[in-house]
């Protein structure tokens, strides 16, 4: 993305404070002016004395005080009411672009988008869009002001504000940009590292691979202190140019000035005055010139969320009401995954029973979860339509198939909230008799009073402090909360033992009579609990069934046997 379309897009967020910017702005000329203005009355009262000058010196040092202060205060306003509203865009987009568009992201990195490199936008909206306006401004009312004086005055000024303010910035960024958003990068990719060895402490452990990451993160660090340190030593060069630019303009001045005098055309009161405003007047366009170089970051970091912002959803929301569903099919679906073009499923049809369990299993790979994740709108097919209600859910209101469905993975996910917390999240207003009851069924309740605070314990992130069952069993509470038509099970009890596997699907037989259930598994014994079986192969093996990749096998209660054994 170019730098200007950066900074139009970046700008464009504040039309809506246009007031409080045009405030900040006036705020900030007032207070230049009353600074700028003190030099220039003690070079006065050189010539005119009289305490009055002293006097109105005195309220400018004060009034440059008040001033700034309002000028900081709207101008900061403006940046976290921006944030804010940059936060929620943030966060909008990837709730929309979950989970198709950001699996293969790493998560380190989002997590550095949303919080440094937002918080680096406060740069750009509190110090720089009204820095520039002001310098613009207090650079044309002197260079007006000169010209009255003498016109090469004039001239000369308008050159000088704008080798200061404009050109040397603009060279010093042309360095810097490329800089600054490699920072933002390689900030991004150390924080996703620093968050996966947190997260794989125990393999790393185990394997003895601890060193070699020390290794890798203390490399990436290194890079990192390096890269900053090039911008650091540029900004530094950036300032101390700034610095001799203006001394070396000031006293070019001088010399004009020196040169009219001794011609006849500046008394010398106007040029002393003349010089002293000069000098003086250069700390607005002093602000722009560490602009440059500070800008970059602020660039490459706006770059990145500009760039999540444009990202398009995989499955766009429908907007509309939820409305009741009870009929789920695929009609000729073939998908295959972005980042792997590999067909996953091809030309696949199937009826989702209006009631009862579909059992699916096959081997490892061959599209079970692809299929729950397509029933789910998560991904959108590549041909063929998935239908409910006879609608391609490409129509259908996503209230609707969010209220219908419930699902359960191998992995329940959980937050650093509460049990109850945790499963309010299917049910938001669900009393604690709700809670209970569905706990019962997942088995899960017995285990949750014998904690010390029962259905208010916290679950640490991710649920660390539980184990895998009690996760799964959560998991399943939940989805037991939601009462949707449709309840999708992915090796729901992959983590449980047998026992507590047949009194879950016992509760899942009760509780969704005359509803839909699509349980994947590749254990014998929880297939015993299907209704019917839904064998697939992968797109690509030999079998001889393989047309759109799976067989169905019609199977009422196929190991009768098998069921009275698990449920006693
Ligand atoms: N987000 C993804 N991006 C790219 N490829 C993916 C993605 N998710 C899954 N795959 C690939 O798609 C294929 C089907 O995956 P899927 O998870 O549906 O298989 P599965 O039958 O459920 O396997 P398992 O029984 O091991 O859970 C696999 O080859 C897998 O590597």
């Amino acid at each position: 993305m170019k730098p200007l379309t950066i900074l139009r897009r970046l700008i464009g967020q504040v039309r809506s404070m246009t007031g409080w910017m045009v405030l900040a702005i006036l705020l900030g000329v007032a207070g230049f002016l009353a600074a700028i203005l003190i030099p220039v009355l003690a070079g006065m009262a050189l010539f005119e004395g009289g305490p009055v000058l002293l006097w109105i010196m005195g309220l400018c040092a004060v009034l440059r005080g008040v001033l700034r202060y309002g000028e900081q205060a709207c101008n900061h306003y403006i940046a976290f009411r921006l944030l804010a509203r940059i936060r929620d865009l943030v966060f909008g987009k990837l709730r929309a672009l979950a989970p198709a568009k950001l699996e293969g992201r790493r998560k380190g990195d989002l997590i550095s988008l949303i919080t440094s490199d937002v918080e680096l936008l406060e740069v750009f909206y509190a110090h720089t869009i009204s820095p520039v306006a002001i310098a613009l401004i207090v650079s044309l009312i002197f260079v007006a002001w000169q010209t009255s004086l003498n016109p090469w005055l004039g001239v000369a000024a308008a050159g000088s504000y704008a080798f200061v303010g404009v050109i040397l910035p603009w060279m010093q960024s042309r360095s810097a940009a490329a800089l600054g958003k490699t920072y933002r990068e390689e900030s991004g990719r150390l924080t996703a590292v620093v968050l996966e060895t947190i997260r794989g402490q125990m393999e790393l452990r185990q394997y003895g691979a601890q060193e070699r990451r020390l290794q890798d993160v203390q490399a990436r660090t290194a890079k990192l202190a390096e890269t900053e340190d090039r911008l650091k030593k540029l900004q530094g060069n950036a300032q101390g140019t700034a610095g001799v630019a203006v001394i070396l303009c000031a006293a070019g001045l001088l010399l004009l000035g020196g040169w009219l005098h001794r011609g006849g055309l500046l008394s010398a009161r106007d040029l002393v005055i003349s010089f002293l405003v000069q000098i003086s007047s250069f700390g607005p366009v002093i602000a722009l010139s560490n602009l440059g170089t500070g800008l970059s970051q602020t660039l490459g970091a706006g770059e990145r969320i500009l760039s999540l912002l444009d990202e398009s959803p995989a499955t766009p929301d429908i907007a509309g009401p939820a409305d009741d569903l009870s009929d789920m099919a695929l009609e000729n679906v073939s998908f295959a995954y972005e980042s792997c073009q590999t067909p996953v499923l091809e030309n696949m049809s199937l009826q989702l029973p209006a009631s009862g369990i579909l059992g699916v299993c096959g081997p490892s790979g061959c599209g079970k979860s692809t299929l729950v994740r397509l029933l789910m709108r998560f991904w959108d097919p590549r041909s063929g339509q998935v239908t409910a209600e006879g609608r391609d859910l490409r129509n259908l209101p996503t209230a609707t198939l969010r209220q219908a469905q419930a699902f359960v993975t191998q992995d329940t996910d959980l937050f650093h909230a509460t049990i109850a917390e945790n499963l309010c999240i299917a049910k938001p207003d669900a009393t604690r008799e709700e809670l209970e009851a569905a706990c019962r069924k997942a088995a899960i309740d017995d285990f949750i009073r014998t904690l010390p605070q029962g259905y208010d314990t916290m679950v640490g992130e991710l649920g660390s402090t539980l184990s895998g069952g009690e996760r799964q069993r959560l998991g399943l509470a939940r989805a037991f909360l939601r009462e949707g038509q449709f309840l999708f099970l992915d090796e729901p009890t992959s983590n449980l033992d047998s026992l507590n596997e047949g009194i879950i699907l016992q509760a899942i037989d009760r509780q969704m009579q005359g509803k839909t259930v699509v349980l994947i598994t590749h254990r014998k014994s929880t297939l015993g609990f299907a209704d019917e079986i839904l064998q697939m192969h992968p797109v690509h093996s030999d079998h001889s069934d393989r047309n759109a990749g799976l067989v169905t096998e019609k199977k009422r209660r196929l190991n009768s046997a098998m069921q009275k054994g698990i449920r006693g």
